[in-house]
């Protein structure tokens, strides 16, 4: 026994999905959504889980809840089979779906932490000291007598997420939790995440397609496309996988001049006298440096490595 507080070892999930093909049929297709997952995280990582439309990151954390039933392989979480014991399940998990909230739409903040508090049999000393925290860091003090339905979707977000944590959860899963979000209120969700996990060491698996997300919060990514795992590993491995692709020289000359020629790199871009020039991102610059400089009249120049956007947009493209 590994001991990993989530793990999944060949997990499944086969929908069914019948599609009206003309007047009177229709046809049954098969959509793998999740084709085979692997992968463990331990007590207080925090895990970014990315890809495009589709790819079967919301699929993942329904059957991480227990909501859905894994159409094949293990799957646990603390132990847990969360299909099997889904409700057990919930008083060990918190759960963040951005697209929708858990809260009482007409009633205030503060009711719905009443009824969360029943839901949960939480005992009342610590339901008073898990509220007085996200209230204090999640700035909320003002907003506990507003009814749900009348505050904004940032105001709305930092309520699900306290939420969701008033019972202490070991795991807390965010589907998409800055999803519309201001910068500000995105920055306010993300600091407050980042001193749940150190202080408390809350273990946090989150989806989005917020790129700033990863950076700013996870040490490991894992990245889903056609529901099969494409990477697993540091935010900064993804900047490797991008040696397969190129970097790109800027130059700027002292004029406009046509498209340069140099050997080993091609213009891909020109602006008045800035030019830009990708080449492999495995060769080293210096050769194609020196080989503008003698050739033509310089002001500057910088290499420009490929960020973790074009990596990510190449890896979905390679698999078309
Ligand atoms: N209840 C369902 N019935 C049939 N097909 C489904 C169901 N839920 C999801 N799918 C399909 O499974 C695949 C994976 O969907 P999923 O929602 O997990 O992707 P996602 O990565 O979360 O995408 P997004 O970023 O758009 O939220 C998609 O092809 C989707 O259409």
């Amino acid at each position: 026994m590994s001991d990993a507080l989530i793990s999944l070892d060949g997990v499944e999930k086969v929908f069914e999905v019948r599609r009206r093909t003309g007047l009177m049929r229709r046809e049954k297709r098969l959509v793998r959504a999740v084709d085979g997952i692997s992968f463990e995280i331990a007590r207080g990582e925090v895990v970014g889980y990315i890809g495009p439309n589709g790819a079967g990151k919301s699929t993942t954390i329904k059957m991480l809840t227990g909501i859905l039933t894994p159409s094949g392989g293990r799957l646990r979480v603390a132990g847990i089979d969360p299909a099997r014991e889904r409700m057990r399940l919930a008083h060990r998990i918190g759960v963040v779906f951005g697209q929708r909230t858990t809260l009482w739409w007409d009633l205030p903040l503060k009711d719905s932490y009443g009824l969360m508090r029943r839901m949960y049999r939480i005992p009342a000393a610590r339901f008073r000291e898990n509220l007085d925290r996200c209230v204090d860091r999640l700035d909320l003090a003002a907003l506990l007598d507003v009814p749900v339905r009348q505050l904004s979707l940032g105001q709305r977000m930092r309520g699900d997420i306290a939420a969701a944590l008033l019972h202490d959860p070991e795991v807390l899963y965010l589907d998409e939790p800055t999803i519309g979000l201001d910068v500000v209120s995105k920055a306010r969700v993300r600091g407050f995440l980042r001193q749940l996990n150190e202080e408390l060491g809350t273990t946090v698996l989150l989806t989005t397609h917020d790129l700033q997300d990863i950076e700013q919060l996870c040490e490991r990514v894992m990245v889903i496309d056609h529901g099969r795992l494409m990477y697993d590993g540091a935010l900064g491995g993804l900047h490797a996988l991008g040696e397969g692709g190129e970097r790109t020289l800027v130059v700027d000359l002292e004029r406009e001049l046509p498209p340069l020629e140099v050997a080993g790199a091609r213009v891909v871009r020109v602006e008045g006298p800035r030019q830009w020039l990708a080449f492999p991102a495995r060769d080293s610059a210096a050769p194609l440096v020196a080989a503008v400089a003698a050739r033509y009249p310089l002001l500057d120049l910088s290499v420009r490595e490929p960020d973790i956007e074009d990596v990510i947009a190449r890896m979905y493209a390679g698999r078309g």
